[in-house]
């Protein structure tokens, strides 16, 4: 066989592609402070479905508070918003979720944690865990663990690859 007729060896490798997918999806949310991106695979490596963080459906965004600090708490985005993870988990086109596994850019708060866990998925990886001194991250890695859910940080496993953690900008 001449070179050149061969397959490319350093093709993207499917965990790197999905993690790179979920942070370019992290692109379409409107939080101006983070951006977070998730994408959920089944058994057979499909994508079922992709989220980011967002206000709910029909909510204008130009109404709705992206503060994270007001004169009280509904003042703020924090009430209202979306995590990535549940618009992923409600975007499924009727997908089953049950054994699939989430890339997602940030590592899941509780309330993301608990869908995560009812939807049946079956393994976390996360891209940031920038949070993770807060008390909602422990209480959320607490109950994956309970829950029996896999979860871990992301390792690219081409080491050159580089990919906009689209957090914290
Ligand atoms: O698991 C999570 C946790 C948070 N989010 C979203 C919710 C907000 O839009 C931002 C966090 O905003 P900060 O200003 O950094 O507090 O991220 C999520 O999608 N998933």
């Amino acid at each position: 066989m001449a070179s050149g007729d061969t397959w490319r060896a350093d093709y993207l490798v499917q965990e790197d592609y999905w993690m790179a997918m979920a942070a370019l999806t992290a692109k379409r949310s409107r939080d101006p402070k983070t951006q977070v991106g998730a994408l959920i695979v089944n058994q057979k490596n499909d994508i079922v479905a992709i989220g980011y963080n967002q206000m709910p459906k029909g909510c204008d965004d130009y109404v709705m508070p992206w503060k994270r600090e007001g004169k009280d708490k509904w003042d703020t985005k924090y009430p209202y918003v979306c995590s990535a993870a549940a618009a992923a988990i409600m975007n499924t086109n009727g997908a089953v979720l049950k054994g699939c596994n989430i890339y997602v850019t940030l590592f899941p708060d509780n309330e993301s944690a608990k869908l995560i866990i009812q939807a049946g998925i079956t393994k976390v990886v996360y891209l940031s865990d920038q949070y993770r001194d807060m008390e909602m991250m422990a209480a959320s890695k607490k109950f994956l663990e309970v829950a029996g859910i896999e979860f871990r940080q992301f390792q690219p496993r081409e080491p050159t690859i580089t990919i906009d953690l689209a957090v914290n900008n």
